[in-house]
């Protein structure tokens, strides 16, 4: 799958900007702050109807405007797809797939499957669980259409329970029928995601390890595991265990939501033992395996945005890595640097024709 092109009115610093793309290689360049990565956030929000760094789509129309449209052709299975993209100040979103508006925007997700790495990625090792399980999520998401309505489902039994214990807390009392079936419903719900979840680390590890093996030439062992309370006891033994314990902090403690990825350089946490080097070493690695998994399960490539990569990765690092993804399995890429030179060099130097685009201000020319 690659995008040919896109059109943007009153996205964030772009007024208005047309831009054809190559199939493969394409680096926007310029200053600080001109809009290089608004460019890849517009992508992204034609991929998956969201901007990548902030949820709230108001603050992507451009200040003092009142809506913003993006809009692309998609060569999707050698067919010709033209997403259009449109967002009011205060109406709901419109997403149309070849003119014609989607019921709802979860049937977009996956249809356009993209990768995006970028310097703010560091909240998935830095930040709490939530973060590296929304990574986890996110992937599975676009492969599988059902999870994510599974895990909407398994948050509203959480929030019923949860409900059921403040009730406890004030009334000194309750209802264990009540109780059983939200147990019955949390547990069915919470297995279904469980199991998705175990079988997508045990495609995604192997994966994974071999992109970090290949970017660091085998010098550093790191290691990614899943951690869930379900993997040793049944769920409903673990709400069974824990009955006395929700009822003191009146919210269930066990479950999927507790669920964890743990990340390891040489035995160690990698939050506190890895330099940032490495840290972005393991979260490229990680973003490489979500690429070749989407990629294996939607039988087709899907798109590689790289914002801002080379910071922090040494030469040999960045090197082996732009060979990696111009040489092999990877389609179209878009990268985005302040150094028109050294995008140039590094291609030059792989040998690999790079589309280069210039930035200024929110205006971009074919360089
Ligand atoms: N809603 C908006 N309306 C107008 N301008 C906006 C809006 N949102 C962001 N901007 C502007 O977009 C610019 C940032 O663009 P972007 O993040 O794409 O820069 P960049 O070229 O990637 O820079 P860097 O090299 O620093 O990463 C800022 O000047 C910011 O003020």
């Amino acid at each position: 799958m690659w995008l040919k092109n896109i059109t943007l009115l009153n996205f964030k610093n772009y007024a208005d900007a047309s831009i054809s793309f190559s199939k493969t290689v394409n680096a926007f360049v310029g200053n600080n702050g001109a809009g290089k990565t608004n460019l890849l956030d517009a992508i992204h929000y034609l991929c998956l109807c969201k901007g990548y760094f902030n949820p709230i789509d108001s603050q992507q129309i451009k200040t003092a405007e009142d809506l913003f449209l993006i809009q692309g052709d998609f060569d999707r299975k050698e067919k010709n797809e033209k997403i259009t993209c449109g967002v009011k100040r205060n109406q709901k979103k419109q997403f149309k797939r070849n003119k014609k508006e989607y019921d709802k925007l979860a049937d977009h997700i996956g249809l356009f499957p993209l990768v995006m790495i970028s310097p703010y990625d560091t909240n998935i090792i830095t930040d709490g669980s939530e973060e590296r399980r929304r990574f986890m999520d996110n992937v599975i998401s676009q492969t599988d259409t059902h999870y994510l309505d599974e895990l909407i489902l398994y948050n509203r039994h959480l929030l019923n329970r949860n409900a059921l214990f403040k009730q406890i807390a004030i009334t000194r009392s309750y209802d264990p029928t009540l109780l059983e079936i939200y147990n019955e419903q949390l547990v069915q719900s919470g297995m279904k995601i469980f199991a998705k979840r175990k079988q997508f680390m045990l495609d995604f590890i192997p994966l994974f390890d071999k992109y970090y093996q290949f970017l660091t030439e085998d010098n550093e062992q790191v290691s990614l595991q899943y951690q869930s309370q379900l993997i040793d006891t049944p769920f409903e033994q673990l709400l069974a265990q824990s009955i006395e314990k929700d009822k003191i902090l009146e919210r269930t403690t066990t479950g999927i939501h507790k669920d964890e990825l743990l990340f390891t350089i040489t035995g160690m946490p990698l939050k506190k033992f890895g330099s940032q080097g490495q840290q972005k070493s393991f979260l490229i690695a990680l973003k490489l395996a979500q690429y070749t998994y989407l990629q294996e399960h939607k039988g087709f490539k899907p798109l590689l945005l790289l914002d801002d990569i080379f910071d922090k990765l040494d030469d040999r690092r960045m090197h082996k890595l732009m060979e990696l993804v111009s040489h092999q399995d990877f389609g179209q890429i878009f990268i985005t640097d302040t150094g028109r030179e050294r995008v140039l060099a590094l291609f030059n130097k792989i040998n690999v024709p790079v589309t280069l685009f210039e930035v200024i201000n929110g205006s971009v020319n074919h360089a």
